[in-house]
């Protein structure tokens, strides 16, 4: 017996890393059931969407969101992030234990953050727990609480009250999660080398775009990376290293992989498509730490996307008021470095990567969503298109060219690198568990009974919780 109709979807084209088909997609309660060309109608109770000549990705998985409630809800809140996410096509999103404050350090804070976010989030979303020098004894209870893992800095993270880890502080931490079976995620960058670097600069008054990024070279994040792998190796923890700048830190990984670390990557759309060249021209907006790099090292990272020696892309959305993003003389080393990124990833992608390198619709998918899932064990409920998986849909229109006005975007400080820049790949729709959290205007009166908007009028975001083990 069914209390209600399914939802059915037809005549879009499904994307999955094993390849793309036409496919029409029935719905049931949240769940896709069926996957046929022309499917019947089962009841007329039933409701449709026509998706002739769209593409149907799986929601996307964003890793690496730093949203900043509570504590510091006036740079981004759970609302305003989560509305810029799903409008992005992210269905899943895992929300990083710094930059809301009090950070995620253990049980309480972890479940003061989870209420917050299930007050407001239009996503689904896990949280990472933190790990700081002297929170060893929290991380079992972290785990309990269902942590997706586990976050370090192994160099200054901006804030004062996230410290960076020290080798036996990380070795200490990765030796629990191991035993816990938990992933340990590193923002790896070598915190002498950048802090010589940085005094040397700063000593000589070179604060320029270009002297930030050769204050945090490529070879700062390797010494990181080689620290992290062999305290890996030592303790056989889990290890995911985040935003890796550069082909050569992609390639160091995967070199420890074959030598059998446990061990994943992630890179940025940031890093896919914008060089210091764009630092210089933009400013504080497209500061990140690690920072921009040459043109060269934005194309070895699509040969190394290409060559499937990358696992993830997360946005690493770490946004600011735009006084943050400022200083009176220029000093770009003192405006805060992270870039609002969790609205465009999908587009920056789709154009950087499918339409003008021709890089797969698959390879991408797995990037955004299979990997993402199958990593942080949410395969096959989440990161994939299948009957019993979660109905997480993006329903793209992937042609038309458009340029990113301030105006299309949700952040609470709706800045970004990427105004002005055209994508192919508009975002008409995105659904979870089959129900709309995000509709182009276009759709307004097929999504009449969903709410008044653009966005559904309550949202109805869940928890997930890390499989560790
Ligand atoms: N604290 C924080 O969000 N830092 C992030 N920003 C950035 O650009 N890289 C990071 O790790
Ligand atoms: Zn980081
Ligand atoms: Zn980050």
């Amino acid at each position: 017996m069914r209390d209600e109709g399914d939802l059915v979807i037809r005549g879009g084209t499904v994307v999955s890393p094993e390849g793309t088909r036409r496919t029409d997609l029935r719905i049931r309660h949240g769940t896709v059931v069926a996957m046929e060309s022309q499917l019947t109608q089962a009841s007329t109770l039933d409701r449709e969407i026509d998706a002739t000549g769209l593409y149907i990705f799986p929601g996307l998985i964003d890793a690496h969101v730093h949203l900043n409630e509570p504590g510091r809800a006036d740079w981004e809140g759970f609302t305003t992030g989560t509305m810029s996410l799903a409008a992005g096509g992210v269905t899943t999103f895992f929300d990083m234990p710094l930059n809301s404050t009090p950070p995620v350090t253990d049980r309480s804070h972890f479940e003061e953050k989870r209420k917050v976010a299930e007050a407001k989030s239009f996503i689904d979303y896990g949280l990472w727990g933190g790990l700081i020098p002297g929170n060893t004894e929290e991380l079992t209870e972290l785990s309990q609480c269902g942590a997706i893992g586990f976050k370090a800095f192994m160099t200054d993270a901006g804030t004062d009250d996230f410290p960076a880890v020290d080798n036996d502080s990380l070795w200490a931490g990765m030796d629990i999660a191991a035993r816990l079976g938990a992933v340990v995620a590193v923002h790896a960058e070598s915190s002498w080398i950048t802090r010589r670097l940085t005094e040397s600069f700063l000593s000589q008054g070179r604060v320029s775009a270009r002297d930030y990024e050769a204050s945090r070279p490529v070879v700062s994040e390797l010494e990181a990376v080689e620290r992290a792998l062999a305290i890996a190796r030592l303790t056989g923890c889990r290890l995911h290293v985040v935003h890796a700048s550069s082909a050569d830190v992609v390639r160091r990984i995967r070199a420890a992989r074959e030598a059998g670390v446990d061990v994943s990557v992630e890179t940025c759309p940031h890093y896919l498509s914008l060089t210091v060249a764009d630092l210089e021209e933009l400013g504080g907006v497209a500061k990140c730490a690690p920072p921009l790099r040459g043109r060269d090292e934005v194309e070895a990272l699509w040969q190394a996307v290409r060559a499937g020696l990358v696992d993830t892309v997360g946005s690493d959305h770490s946004p600011c008021p735009p006084s943050m993003k400022e200083d009176p003389e220029g000093n770009l080393f003192r405006v805060w470095g992270g870039i609002s990124g969790a609205q465009t990833a999908l587009n920056v992608l789709l154009e950087e990567g499918y339409h003008r390198r021709g890089v797969p619709l698959e390879t991408l998918t797995a990037l955004t969503a299979t990997n993402p899932a199958k990593r942080f064990g949410l395969y096959p409920r989440k990161g994939t298109i299948a009957p019993g998986s979660d109905a997480d849909l993006v329903l793209v229109e992937l042609g038309t060219p458009w340029a990113l006005r301030r105006e299309d975007l949700y952040y609470r400080h709706p800045h970004s690198p990427f105004i002005g820049r055209t994508f192919r790949g508009k975002i008409l729709a995105t659904l979870l568990r089959g129900k709309p959290v995000y509709w182009d205007p276009s759709l307004n009166k097929l999504m009449r009974e969903f709410g008044s908007g653009r966005f559904p009028d309550k949202p109805f975001g869940r928890f997930v919780a890390g499989q560790h083990g």
